[in-house]
């Protein structure tokens, strides 16, 4: 969304537009830096809001850059300064209905969670939120005739993924936009009623954060957290409800991996907070310099920021720098970046009035709670009087009874006429009867009235308990005033804030006064020569040229900060791509590959939330889901399961099974790969058994030489190659005359079978023509039968033994 594209308020009052507050903190030179005798290169000066970095290193003559600030402060500054004279002011428009933002920003190990947070238990070293607390319930337990309602939430961007600090498990958090703002739907959120509570919540936030050891920071925070605020607040008097909503912000430092010698895990965590971190420096940039499109989708952390940067709120950012040479690069895009953030403009807006308030629903809520209550305690009062008409006839009745049986008595004592007496009880009884019956009909009436009034009594018990709890989330202004803070604190207080609003002019005016002086300087110069003008404008020229050369270093450190960060950038994607390949290799192996098909088709890109998600449900031939089970064919039969059919066969369990023609589909299950074998003897080829079999009979010694380089069925192979020759050789010369054994020889060119009546034969003949052994010494009977065609072979016969390895002894 284009910043100047903004949303219309739901019953907003709008202010003029404000410019981001930029503050620059420098912190101390810390134990390692001053051991290592690095010097200082950055000179603050409060004053005047100026900070000067110069660069040591720097041969060029150009070596000290001006920053100017809303405000700066120097290593010696107190946490309570910066909060009197930043933070309380910002805070007090929150308190108003406004929206506020504080975050830091600035490289890793430069102060930035210190800033925020502070030291914990040391009162002069806490930080910025715990302080904003304070001012929180100062602010409502001095203001009277208010109700408030205060709502903390903790959360933080780790690896571009969102998590609920107050609820770890919660996964998936997204943000959305609405005609109110950014949110974070799911976000779990705590209501709060006093410092304490919200220290508390602070704490349990704390530990589920993510932090982790780097070489230039023992606690350096891996992840960007948010410390949400929202203060409902609500005029008793006139019923009307404002909302301040603080947004306290402690990014994740801007790191070189070399200097904090990330790997693996750390140099993903890095890439990632590099990456967001590049994509606030970008919304910035383009904030500054008014461009139509600003990349607030690029990351998390922008989408989050949104309102901050550009939107409805008032927002501070404080750029944490550190003053050693050793960080001189990165203390110089902190500072680049702050700078440009000045320019960064805002349209805060005062949310009076607002449709979703919780205060709003509370308050309906309790009204109908009491009216309920109310209308319950009236039924309760008539309901009595309905019992006593009902129990009136029974006393009646009773009182007939005694007198009917009194005057019963009466008459049987003047006639003694019994049987009298006793019809007279016996109409009695039968009356009695009726009227038991009556009586019952009345009693059950009354105890079903009762359990009707107990329910109802425990009904209005549990609307008197809700409205109770509703009530007690709500705080009520002006309370504890004294218990607090004493007048004395009061009027401290707003002395200071008098004093930091003075501070602020102060800077404000000296600026305006360094800049009027330079102009007034160059209209003062009067030139009464030629001499005098030439020398004026050698010196305006020699100031022109001089800023010249500022502006080339500038582009000269840019490129080079632009290339390292490519360099970085490119790390960072060889590690992604190693990955993705890794992967890739576990899909191709591992996933069958009908499954992976699926899955590929069922992955789908969300754009909203851009990230990629699976739908559930398969997709079917003509690429929509499948929403039902498909069914099998109406006339044909249902597929059955082997072990169905088996079942069948057999015949036993027929009553006992139950999913018999189901088609069950039986997977085998997937055994690991074998990574051992069974012992077998080694193979020995016909070739050297046959060879072994001729230097058994011969006598002959074989050796195999050791230094050889050919492996020993390579030397066989060769060796049944050159018998064959030598065997394909004897025959030509016997083609014409007499075969010596009287067999016709034959040769294999393929060099490892032995021919029919000749193959190793001639091999042995050729070995022994070659050794030196006469022909005629072979006993052919000895020949292993073979029957497989020789071929002729074409190579002369290499010379036996040496060069095969294979020597006679
Ligand atoms: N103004 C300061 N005065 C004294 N000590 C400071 C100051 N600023 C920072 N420090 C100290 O410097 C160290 C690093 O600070 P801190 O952890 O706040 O850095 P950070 O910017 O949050 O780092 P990261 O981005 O890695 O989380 C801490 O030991 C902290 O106490």
């Amino acid at each position: 969304m284009s910043a100047r594209a903004r949303r219309p308020g739901t019953g907003n009052s709008q202010t003029l537009n404000e410019c981001v507050q930029v503050v620059v903190r420098c912190r101390p030179m810390s134990n390692k830096e001053r051991s290592e005798g690095y010097d200082e290169v950055i000179s603050v000066y409060p004053k005047r809001g100026v900070i000067e970095i110069s660069n040591q290193t720097d041969t060029q003559k150009e070596q000290r850059k001006v920053f100017t600030y809303d405000a700066v402060y120097d290593p010696g500054a107190s946490q309570t300064t910066v909060y009197n004279e930043v933070v309380f002011p910002l805070v007090s428009s929150v308190l108003e209905g406004y929206n506020g933002c504080i975050f830091a920003y600035g490289q890793t190990g430069t102060g930035k969670t210190f800033t925020m947070e502070g030291i914990r238990g040391n009162d002069e070293l806490v930080g910025i939120i715990p302080r904003s607390f304070e001012q929180i319930w100062l602010h409502i337990n001095r203001t009277e005739n208010f109700q408030f309602l205060v709502d903390v939430s903790y959360l933080e961007i780790y690896m571009e993924e969102l998590r609920d600090l107050l609820k770890p498990n919660s996964k998936n958090l997204e943000v959305r936009e609405s005609s109110s703002g950014v949110y974070v739907p799911n976000l779990h959120s705590v209501t709060c009623k006093s410092v304490e509570d919200m220290m508390n919540v602070m704490k349990v936030g704390n530990k589920n954060r993510t932090v982790g050891f780097t070489n230039m920071n023992e606690h350096s925070s891996r992840s960007h957290s948010i410390f949400m605020i929202k203060i409902e607040m609500c005029d008793i008097e006139t019923n009307t409800i404002k909302v301040g909503k603080l947004n306290l912000i402690d990014l994740a430092g801007s790191e070189r991996q070399s200097k904090t010698g990330a790997s693996a895990e750390r140099l993903k965590e890095a890439s990632k907070i590099n990456l967001a971190l590049s994509s606030l420096g970008n919304v910035i940039s383009a904030l500054a310099e008014n461009s139509p499109h600003v990349p607030y989708r690029d990351s998390k952390l922008t989408r989050l920021l949104q309102d901050s940067l550009g939107g409805n709120s008032k927002t501070i950012m404080i750029a944490n720098v550190g003053p050693s040479a050793y960080n001189y690069n990165e203390t110089l895009t902190t500072l680049r970046y702050a700078s440009r953030a000045k320019a960064i403009q805002n349209q805060p807006i005062k949310n009076e009035d607002p449709q979703d308030a919780k205060l709003k629903e509370y308050q309906e809520e309790i009204e109908r709670l009491k009216r309920l209550i109310g209308s319950k305690q009236h039924v309760k009062v008539e309901k009595p009087v309905k019992i006593k008409v009902v129990k009136k006839p029974k006393e009646r009745r009773e009182k007939q009874h005694r007198e009917m049986a009194e005057s019963i008595q009466t008459v049987g004592a003047i006639n003694d006429n019994s049987l009298d007496a006793d019809a007279a009880a016996a109409g009695a009884g039968g009356k009695e009867e009726e009227e038991s019956d009556k009586e019952n009909e009345v009693e059950e009436e009354v105890a079903k009235t009762n359990e009707q009034l107990e329910s109802e009594r425990l009904e209005t018990a549990k609307l008197a308990a809700k409205l109770k709890e509703l009530e007690s989330q709500m705080v009520r202004g002006g309370k504890n005033l004294l218990d607090t803070y004493s007048e004395r604190q009061i009027e401290l207080e707003k002395k200071l804030v008098e004093i930091a609003e003075r501070k602020k002019r102060e800077i404000e005016m000296q600026q305006k006064l360094e800049l009027q002086e330079e102009t007034t300087l160059e209209i003062r110069e009067t030139v009464t020569s030629l001499e005098q003008e030439v020398e004026l404008k050698k010196r305006k020229l020699s100031k022109c040229y001089a800023k010249f050369l500022a502006l080339q270093q500038e582009l000269n450190d840019c490129k080079f900060e632009h290339n390292q960060d490519l360099r970085e950038l490119e790390m960072a994607q060889n590690e992604l791509v190693k990955e993705l390949k890794r992967q890739l290799l576990i899909i191709d192996n591992f996933v069958p590959v009908e499954v992976k098909q699926r899955l590929y088709t069922q992955a789908k890109y969300d754009e909203e939330q851009e990230e990629w998600k699976f739908s559930a449900l398969p997709v079917g031939n003509d690429g929509t889901y499948n929403t039902k089970r498909p069914v099998s064919h109406p006339q044909r039969r249902r597929p059955i399961s082997e072990y169905a059919l088996l079942e069948a066969k057999s015949n036993t369990s027929e009553a006992g099974l139950r999913f018999k023609s189901e088609n069950i589909v039986s997977y085998e299950l997937e055994m690991p790969c074998r990574t051992t074998q069974e012992y077998k003897t080694p193979k020995i080829s016909a070739s050297l058994q046959a060879v072994l079999a001729q230097a058994m009979q011969t006598g002959d010694d074989i050796d195999i030489v050791e230094n050889h380089t050919n492996s020993i069925r390579s030397r066989l192979e060769s060796i049944i190659n050159a018998s064959a020759n030598a065997a394909a050789a004897a025959a030509a010369a016997n083609a014409g005359g007499s075969n010596m054994n009287g067999h016709a020889t034959t040769a294999n060119g393929g060099g490892g079978v032995a021919t029919a009546n000749g193959g190793v034969g001639s091999r042995i003949k050729s070995s022994r023509i070659a050794s030196g052994i006469p022909p005629s010494a072979m006993d052919s009977n000895r020949r292993p039968p073979t029957g497989r065609p020789a071929t002729t072979a074409k190579k002369p016969v290499s010379a036996y033994p040496k060069a095969r390895g294979l020597v006679t002894k």
